[in-house]
């Protein structure tokens, strides 16, 4: 297992991913006998979506197995068909990691906690100031 510290091959690796994706729409999506991403944008956001939400589930279930001898080479294979499910969608719906990756940069030094709270005030005043 890699050591936790960010590599400047990470956001490479998934701009590569999402230009091999791009190019899977761009050839009218591809063959879907041969390409497994051609093939779930052909099938259309059902199928993809749905994959997500299994996906997420297998990441939940591997998480769970660390506790009772599971490896973490297992979550990580299943983290991993996650993000390439997410990066189908992404694509599908006209984003790029590249939007995930200034998302998170954008929120980085603020607490969730604060963003949380100021989120429920900006709601309440939004309610007091109904007519
Ligand atoms: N990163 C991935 C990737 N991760 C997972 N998968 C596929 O996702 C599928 C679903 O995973 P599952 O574990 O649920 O497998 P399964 O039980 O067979 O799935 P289902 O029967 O439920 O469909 C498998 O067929 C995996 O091979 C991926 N398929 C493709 N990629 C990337 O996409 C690129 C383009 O792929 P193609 O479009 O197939 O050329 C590849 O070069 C890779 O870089």
């Amino acid at each position: 297992m890699q050591e936790n510290t960010p590599s400047a091959g990470d956001e490479g690796a998934l701009a590569r991913l999402a230009a091999t994706i791009e190019s899977r729409k761009r050839e009218h999506g591809g063959d879907p006998d041969k390409s497994y991403v051609a093939r779930l944008l052909h099938q259309g956001p059902d199928a993809f979506l749905k994959k997500i939400g299994e996906e997420a589930t297998e990441v939940v279930m591997a998480a769970k197995d660390l506790d009772h001898g599971g490896d973490r080479f297992k979550l990580v294979g299943e983290m991993a068909d996650l993000w390439f499910h997410c990066m189908v969608a992404l694509a599908h719906y006209g984003a790029t990691p590249h939007d995930v990756i200034a998302e998170l940069e954008r929120r980085m030094g603020t607490s969730g906690i604060e963003e949380k709270a100021l989120r429920k005030a900006q709601g309440r005043a939004a309610s007091e100031a109904q007519p």
